[in-house]
């Protein structure tokens, strides 16, 4: 498992109230979703200027909550924030101890999150010659952005193609550092869930729907953004309602070792 939980901010000014509530709302999605992921936990935000911030730590979420930077980075949210991304890890591959591992990752310009594992990662950072600072196989999908991002925003067309090579299991949040305001989600083979909400002009995320459900707490106006696996989605800050979405591809397998029919070594 692994959880993500974030928020992808539309263009508004909002009072300082309503970004109290909102950090609120992110507070209580990552405490909840420590149950899928009590190895590490972190968090990040981007800004439309291209500024960004990590926090990570090989602790429990109901720890790092506690941390100063972690407060510190939740008080710098503000309207040009574009997206405040959460991840609580359950390690599967890269020692929790090397910070490097835990999520968010940075490759490059680029920023994400992932639930899944990609098995045969070891095989295509050598094949594609890309470069690689940690252990954990998840930093293949921000090095695959990273190459087709050149120029800024990240060539989605070039990193489908890509993916398509990658075998396992993968849900995934990432922007580019040079294209902030254009977030992408991989909705794969991993569950994800998505809210939207038309006054607060915000996309919330999820792992999982009850998450979601217990931080806005019956708040009137969340809507539910129906998407079928293997989907992804391109949500922009000038408008979160206008959202894209296309299919993407890769090789699914549940388990190590178990390679789905048809597929070779
Ligand atoms: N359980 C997961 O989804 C883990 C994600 C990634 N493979 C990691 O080890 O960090």
């Amino acid at each position: 498992m692994c959880g993500q939980v974030g928020i992808i901010f539309g263009r508004k000014r909002r009072r300082p109230d309503e970004r109290d509530y909102l950090r609120e709302v992110f507070i209580r999605m990552l405490l909840h979703s420590e149950e899928r992921g009590p190895h590490a936990s972190g968090l990040a935000w981007l800004k439309t200027d291209g500024s960004h911030r990590i926090f990570k730590r090989p602790m429990r979420a109901h720890e790092l909550v506690y941390e100063k930077p972690f407060q510190e980075l939740l008080g710098q949210v503000d309207n040009k924030t574009s997206i405040l991304m959460g991840h609580t890890r359950w390690r599967t591959r890269g020692n929790e101890f090397n910070n490097r591992n835990n999520h968010p990752i940075r490759a490059g310009i680029v920023i994400g999150t992932h639930n899944g594992t990609i098995y045969n990662a070891d095989h295509l950072f050598r094949r594609l010659g890309l470069p690689r600072y940690a252990e954990v196989d998840s930093e293949l999908i921000f090095r695959l952005a990273d190459r087709f991002a050149p120029e800024g925003p990240i060539d989605q067309e070039c990193l489908k193609k890509a993916l398509a090579l990658c075998r396992g299991q993968m849900s995934a949040v990432l922007a580019s550092k040079l294209d902030p305001g254009t977030i992408a989600v991989l909705k794969g083979n991993k569950p994800l869930c998505l809210r939207i909400h038309r006054q607060h002009r915000v996309v919330l995320y999820a792992s999982d729907d009850a998450f979601i459900d217990f931080a806005v707490d019956n708040e009137k106006g969340w809507r539910e953004l129906e998407v079928p696996p293997m989907t992804m989605l391109t949500i922009r800050h000038e408008d979160v309602r206008a959202i894209k979405n296309s299919e993407f591809r890769f090789i699914p397998q549940e388990r190590k070792g178990t390679l789905p029919e048809g597929v070779n070594a």
